[in-house]
């Protein structure tokens, strides 16, 4: 049978679901991309936390998937909203990618520590990690999809960009990576790295399950449970400047989550481990009360003040 992939249109986007694609295939599946644009690919002039976070990359997959005109839309997990509609369920997650953020730049002799350099980033996380670890470098807007971000920094509109390693990676701008940052310092965002695969609730169970196992990794998905448990928990969506990373250690699971002020100047964070993969959600909501009732309840409220 033909199983019909919901995606956004831009290069990144695409590369995934052909990978999608491709493990369908080996699985006995024929398939079909089905590109769309999102209001995320149509907005390009102002910051996400501006259009609000509510499923800017998402939505309009979503709704095909409803509207029954595709089987499954690919994600990047990091773009899928905290809690989904009830119709809809989050079947699948790819194995992870390398988790970290990575600083490019033109210039092979970049280095982060040369005082007035410029890094473009649209991101709040990166802006307040990047004011926190990084005082003495500014930040600039950097919005639209990788290509369009490299081209500004080609054009100089910054001293490098400050970008996922899983989208460069992917897109094979490993050439330009300059620096990576430590993913215990600089955390990533929840579900960094890895590609969700979404479906309609109703989709028959026997398709569900051949699909799910044709696509998805256990350790990753079990991660990823967390993650988002922390960050339904949060009350935030992408323009929060929370961050989790969940990795599992020998069947013990490990959630490093927190937030930051704005400025980079308040920061909260929490490191629990559970023995059983069984307790991944429950562990995303215990790290996100602890940094909620160690500050982070204020935090998020004078990010809210802030932004009127
Ligand atoms: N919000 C944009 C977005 N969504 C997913 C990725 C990268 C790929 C990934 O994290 O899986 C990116 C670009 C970036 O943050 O640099």
């Amino acid at each position: 049978m033909t199983i019909r992939l919901a995606t956004r249109a831009s290069r990144l986007a695409l590369w995934q679901t052909e990978h999608v694609a491709h493990l369908l295939q080996k699985a006995g599946f024929e398939t079909e991309i089905v590109p769309m644009q999102t209001t995320g690919d149509a907005v390009q002039d102002r910051s996400l936390a501006k259009i609000g976070s509510k499923g800017v990359f998402t939505q309009e997959l979503e709704a095909s998937l409803l509207r029954g005109e595709t089987h499954l839309a690919v994600h990047s997990a990091k773009d899928v909203q905290s809690s989904i509609p009830r119709e809809l369920e989050l079947l699948a997650f790819l194995e992870r990618e390398q988790v970290n953020d990575v600083v490019l730049s033109y210039d092979e002799h970049f280095s982060l520590d040369k005082p007035g350099i410029v890094l473009g980033t649209s991101s709040t996380r990166r802006k307040a990690q990047l004011r926190r670890f990084y005082p003495h470098a500014e930040t600039a807007e950097a919005r639209g999809n990788l290509q369009t971000r490299l081209r500004k920094l080609e054009e100089g509109q910054f001293d490098a960009l400050v970008l996922a390693f899983a989208g460069v990676h992917r897109m094979g701008y490993e050439h330009l990576v300059r620096h990576t940052l430590p993913a215990h310092q600089f955390v990533p965002a929840t579900g960094q790295g890895s590609i969700a695969i979404e479906c309609a609730a109703d989709l028959d169970e026997a398709l569900k399950a051949r699909l799910k196992a044709a696509l998805d990794h256990s350790a990753t998905h079990t991660c990823l449970l967390a993650e988002r448990a922390f960050l339904h928990t949060m009350e935030g969506g992408c323009s929060i400047p929370s961050f989790a990373l969940a990795t599992l250690e020998g069947g013990r699971l490990r959630l490093h989550g927190g937030l930051i002020s704005l400025n980079g100047e308040e920061y909260v964070e929490e490191i629990q481990t559970v023995e059983t993969t069984a307790e991944a959600q429950a562990l995303g909501v215990s790290v996100a009360d602890a940094v909620l009732g160690r500050g982070g309840r204020e935090i998020l409220a004078s990010i809210r003040e802030h932004r009127g």
